[in-house]
């Protein structure tokens, strides 16, 4: 549910007691279980959990994309001249027949932004992610490096008040994900906007957030709440101090708990051990 008035005491998101059950024809599958999560007007939140604990779900729940089984969402919407959320999927969300140009331009057309002023954003974006000399060409013919650039411009140039971004560099190479992890911090420095951001890789959860939220293994519950000490605008020499390795084995000791109860008994932890 969208809400016109401004933020209540700061949270751009309030998820409360939200669950969710798909029918199937075997037994219904619960993906959530009475999730609870806020998000502050302009705070960057990274979620992880095991594999199929519901992450997608919520994230396309909060996207309105879904509709919950049961509980609320409430996301404020305060200025009706930008649009309230932009998404970002893993697989870029591009359309291979149009230009990279055009698929900017797209995004902002069809959010009511005028011709003239959906050419300019689209041109600033575009220099914005380094592909102004790609701007004629086809996706194909890019990288994924650059096709989830397109993706990134697209989404950022709609200015939105929330942005959503579930697992966007996971198909990159550890290098190109570095390079666009630190292209999205410094982005989000320049202009900050509130962010849920899931990802399987702790590393990035803790560079790119201000918190890192866990969610148990299927069906998914917020089960802690790590809040990211290190200061913005963000160093990236911070991945090689003590504390940042010091909080990433915190997550993980939770997280292996969780991925654990998630695996086939045979493979967990000590299973054939005598
Ligand atoms: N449309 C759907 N119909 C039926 N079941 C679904 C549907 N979407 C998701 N599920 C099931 O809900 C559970 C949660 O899926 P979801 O994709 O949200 O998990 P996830 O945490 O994002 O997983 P991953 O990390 O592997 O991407 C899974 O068991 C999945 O099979």
């Amino acid at each position: 549910m969208r809400v016109t008035a401004p933020p209540e005491a700061g949270a751009k998101v309030r998820v409360e007691g939200v669950s969710k059950v798909f029918p199937h024809k075997a037994a219904p599958v619960q993906a959530l279980d009475a999730v609870d999560l806020t998000i502050g007007e302009g705070e960057f939140v990274c979620m992880v959990g095991p594999s199929g604990c519901g992450k997608s779900t919520l994230l396309r729940i909060v996207a309105d994309l879904m509709k919950p089984s049961t509980g609320r969402v409430e996301v404020s919407h305060v200025d009706p001249a930008r649009p309230w959320r932009s998404v970002v999927f893993q697989d870029y969300g591009i359309f291979p027949w149009k230009t990279v140009a055009q698929n900017v331009r797209l995004g902002l057309r069809l959010n009511g932004v005028p011709k003239k002023k959906s050419a300019e954003l689209a041109a600033t974006w575009l220099d914005r992610v380094g592909l102004t000399d790609f701007a004629d060409v086809l996706p194909d013919t890019l990288s994924g490096g650059m096709r989830q650039r397109v993706s990134v411009a697209r989404a950022f140039a709609l200015e939105p008040e929330l942005l959503l971004m579930d697992e966007p560099f996971a198909a990159l190479d550890i290098q190109l994900r570095t390079i666009m992890q630190d292209e999205l911090v410094a982005l989000w420095q320049t202009r900050r906007r509130s962010v849920l951001f899931i990802t399987h890789n702790l590393d990035e959860a803790i560079y790119l957030g201000d918190r890192v939220v866990l969610m148990s293994s299927r069906p998914g519950r917020v089960v802690a709440d790590f809040q990211v000490p290190f200061e913005r605008p963000r160093d990236p020499r911070i991945r090689g101090s003590a504390e940042f390795a010091e909080l990433e084995q915190r997550i993980w000791d939770l997280l292996r708990v969780e991925v654990e109860k998630a695996l086939p008994g045979t493979m967990k932890t000590g299973a054939g051990d005598s």
